[in-house]
């Protein structure tokens, strides 16, 4: 797990601040400097180049799949890393193919990063999913092997409730068929079956960042809301929390999916659900594929028990924009799109500018943070770590990582090996099985890291040791 080093470089490395190009918040200091006078004596008599955990950004190699946004590119290559672009998913074995070789790897919601893939990820430090799902990454696995996951919790959650709106309307007034058939040239002056969404009743199927914004936005439009949530939640405005998921189907005119991919959501809304559902109700679902049952809301719609149907999202989805969305991918592809009053988009319910360029900076920024500092703040799978930034005048101090498994009797053995040091300051936390140590230990020699890791990566503990300065 050791990111190659150029010792001679080592000398003269310096790290800025994504924060500071973009101004999202205060500049902390400056953190990590070069190493000291006495360490550049030390290296100039090198010859080899010697494998230690401090890094060079230059060293660091990452691989961004899926177009990730410019704002997210900049970033990285601003700090002089090695950045690799794609605007596809990878097929499997080319994923992996390219994976032992990354330090970091950022992705959107089609490049599953499962245990076969990471398994041949040995360089991997750190996973950025530029948007909210995480459950494209074996987030445990990732955990008990040191590679912290980030994504964006909620920079595209408005832009998925617009998407919802949108579709509201579009499907009450059967906007999709009556465009279709212009583009074929047939006019189809209907009122029959289409309705004003005022005074309608919109379920929302978990009431998180994403549907209690849509929430508020429905509300204003005249529609009462009512949400169904495994946690009991603040109602906004007048909307109501009803206690069962068939409360919600059998009360709501409009039902909208809101929930994460998660053993209990897989297939959530089934043939019982659509049964439970109103007569000319309507279903949307903008979460994950997963948890909609497609042939039972096929039945649903050619029986006329459903009206009318958006879907966003799908089990298979393409690897990339021009390829096709048929029955190879998905058996019931071509079910789908013989219905009427069905919109089907691919994927788009966080697809903004403003949204993309929000997640670009954020998933970027955390990253950042990780790699040059070992801050874990955000992070989806570890524990949360912060230590206030290293300052240019503290010049002997290097800060340790020790990712590590949350056994008793850690603390003492790693305090044992920074014993002669001066530990300014130091922090632990823990998630499940893995913990994570900070330490900022000062009045170290640059030949003292080496044994300080080799030490730590000793102890039957360790998962993962790095050692910045
Ligand atoms: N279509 C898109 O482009 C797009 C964009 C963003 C997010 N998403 C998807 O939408 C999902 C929701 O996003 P969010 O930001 O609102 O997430 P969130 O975590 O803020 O909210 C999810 C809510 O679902 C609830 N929940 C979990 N399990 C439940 C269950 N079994 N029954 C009822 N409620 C349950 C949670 O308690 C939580 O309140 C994401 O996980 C992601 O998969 C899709
Ligand atoms: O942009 C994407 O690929 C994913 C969008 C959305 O599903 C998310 O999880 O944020």
């Amino acid at each position: 797990m050791t990111p190659p080093v150029d010792i001679h470089t080592a000398a003269s490395r310096t790290v800025s601040h994504s924060w500071d190009q973009n101004n999202l918040s205060t500049s902390p200091t400056i953190t990590f400097q070069s190493p000291p006078n006495s360490w550049g004596g030390a290296l100039a008599h090198r010859v080899a180049p010697k494998q230690l955990k401090p890094f060079n950004t230059q060293d660091i190699k990452i691989l961004l799949l899926e177009n990730v946004n410019t704002t997210g590119q900049e970033i990285l290559r601003g700090q002089g890393y090695q950045v690799e672009a794609l605007k596809t998913s990878l097929p499997e074995d080319q994923l992996i193919a390219k994976i032992r070789d990354v330090h970091v790897i950022g992705i959107r919601s089609k490049t599953k990063l499962n245990e076969r893939v990471l398994r041949e990820a040995k360089n991997l430090l750190v996973v950025g999913c530029f948007c909210i799902g995480t459950n494209q990454v074996d987030l445990e696995y990732a955990a008990r092997h040191g590679i912290s996951v980030f994504n964006s919790p909620f920079a595209n959650s408005r832009s998925v409730a617009e998407l919802v709106i949108a579709e509201i309307i579009t499907l009450a007034r059967q906007l999709g068929d009556r465009s279709n058939e212009m583009h074929r040239g047939t006019w189809n002056k209907v009122s029959a079956k289409c309705w004003e969404i005022r005074g309608k009743t919109l379920g929302i199927v978990g009431y998180g960042h994403i549907g209690s914004q849509l929430s508020v936005l429905a509300e204003a439009m005249g529609m009462n809301v009512i949400y169904y949530d495994v946690v009991t939640l603040m109602a906004l405005g007048t909307s109501r929390q009803v206690p069962t998921l068939e409360n919600l189907l059998e009360e709501a005119d409009f039902v909208t999916l809101h929930v994460p991919d998660l053993p209990e959501t897989r297939g959530m809304i089934s043939t019982a659900q659509f049964e439970k559902m109103k007569i000319g109700s309507y279903l949307i679902n903008a979460s994950r594929g997963t948890v909609v049952d497609i042939p039972a809301l096929v039945k649903a719609m050619r029986s006329g028990k459903v009206a009318g149907a958006a879907l966003d999202v799908y089990p298979n989805e393409p690897a990339a924009n021009g390829d096709y969305f048929t029955n190879n991918l998905n058996q019931w592809a071509e079910d789908l799109r013989s219905l009427t009053n069905i919109i089907l988009t691919p994927h788009i319910g966080g697809s903004t500018e403003e949204a993309q360029r929000a997640i670009g900076i954020e998933v970027a920024d955390a990253l950042v943070r990780y790699i040059n500092q070992g801050i874990t703040l955000g992070s989806v799978n570890m524990p949360e770590a912060q230590l206030r930034s290293l300052t240019l005048d503290e010049p002997n101090h290097a800060r340790v990582i020790y990712i590590h498994r949350n056994v008793p009797g850690v603390l003492r053995k790693v305090n044992e090996i920074l014993g002669d040091h001066n530990v300014d300051k130091q922090i632990s936390d823990s998630k499940g099985d893995v913990a994570y140590l900070m330490a900022d230990i000062s009045n170290v020699r640059y030949e003292e890291i080496k044994d300080i890791t080799d030490n730590l990566e000793a102890l039957s503990s360790c998962i993962m040791t790095r050692v910045l300065y």
